[in-house]
């Protein structure tokens, strides 16, 4: 997407070969671009969320295989490459996805052929996902479309959670993109962007976006989305998923699920976008398969925010030695989504909507 001017993806390999990602921990404060240039920066640019976002989770992961491919080719190089990125972060399961499909490319190749492959597989991979969520965006559009319909053309309130935005794929995003394409088809659309603590992707990446992109929006802390909805504020929502389950329950981040029973209790419609290598098919339970990452105390004893000096830094915001918990991702049954709205269309959230949405990848 256009920042001031200038498209950018969230990962991109310039001319000379380098690979260059956003480095989003210091957004929407400052613009950084760095490479990523071994495979040690790749694992620490998924774990320490330089990248973040399940989409581009893989699609970093598929580039990290691919410079560890350029720096040792070897069957034991690149299954070391799977574990160490795979174990950085746990709940994505496009990290997963990625890795075995560059495993998948390059274990038939001899060595010596293996970094091109790589590259060109990774390059790839993210022009599927570009393409991905610009048919998701088409497809969450119409459903845009109906609300507007039915509210006689009239101004349709959205409330999404996290960043599930362009900096979360490689472009467009996946619940950011119906947002965009309705918004470019001349629909009046209004974003409520929850604020998604601990980390604030809401508040410091979605709000971003949306304020580059000319995104009517308003930030609103977490709490707040019951109470919009009981007063008729919100016509849908639309969240992104970091792993969905093949009977469709829906792992996301924390505080997706307090919104979709909100959702359910006031009968608004909650939607999820995703792009189909987010489905997991090997698991059904979603509450009882999904390892569910717990991160750093620090994340919830902390907040990080621009100091009145201008310098970007953490303030404690509990007492000095009060503990913290930080499950990082909730998981929403099946029941309380009213659809998926993938590459292919807009699935029941079921094993049989799933099923029939996809029936060469359900087993
Ligand atoms: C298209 S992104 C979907 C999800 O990955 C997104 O909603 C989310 O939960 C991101 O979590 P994060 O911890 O920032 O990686």
């Amino acid at each position: 997407m256009k920042i001031d001017g200038t498209h950018y993806r969230s990962i991109w390999r310039e001319a000379d070969g380098t690979v260059k990602i956003i480095d989003q921990r210091w957004l929407p404060h400052e613009l950084r671009i760095v490479p990523l240039t071994n495979r040690k920066e790749f694992a620490a640019a998924i774990r320490d969320m330089w990248v973040r976002g399940a989409p581009l989770i893989g699609a970093t992961a598929a580039y990290g295989v691919a410079v560890q491919m350029a720096h040792d080719p070897s069957d034991a190089s690149l299954a070391e490459t799977w574990d160490v990125l795979h174990e950085t972060r746990p709940t994505a399961i496009n990290l997963r996805w990625a890795l075995d499909e560059m495993t998948r490319v390059l274990k038939p190749l001899p060595a010596a052929d293996r970094a091109t492959a790589a590259f060109k597989r990774a390059a790839e991979i993210c022009d599927e996902d570009v393409e991905t969520n610009r048919q998701i965006g088409l497809h969450g559009q119409e459903l845009i479309r109906e609300i507007a319909a039915k509210k006689g053309g009239g101004r349709v309130n959205v409330l999404t959670h996290c960043n599930a935005g362009w900096l979360a794929t490689v472009d467009w995003g996946t619940a950011t993109s119906p947002i965009y394409h309705a918004i470019e088809a001349g629909i009046d659309v209004h974003v409520f962007v929850d604020e998604t603590r601990p980390r604030n992707q809401g508040a410091q990446l979605t709000a971003w976006e949306m304020l580059h992109h000319g995104v009517s929006h308003d930030l609103i802390v977490d709490n707040a989305g019951g109470h919009l909805m009981q007063h008729g504020e919100i016509d849908l929502c639309i969240v992104g998923t970091d792993r969905t389950t093949a009977q469709g329950d829906v792992c996301n981040k924390i505080g997706t699920y307090l919104k979709a029973l909100a959702a359910k209790d006031n009968n608004v419609p909650f939607y999820v976008a995703l792009p189909s290598p987010t489905i997991d098919w090997t698991v059904r339970d979603g509450v009882a398969e999904i390892p569910i990452e717990e991160r750093a105390q620090s994340e919830v004893t902390h907040v990080q925010g621009k100091m009145p000096s201008g310098v970007v830094g953490q303030v404690l915001i509990c007492p000095e030695g009060s503990p913290a918990r930080n499950p990082a991702f909730d998981v929403t049954p099946a029941r309380l989504v009213t659809g998926l709205i993938t590459e292919r269309g807009v699935a029941p959230a079921s094993a049989e909507g799933l099923a029939a949405m996809f029936p060469d990848r359900a087993s």
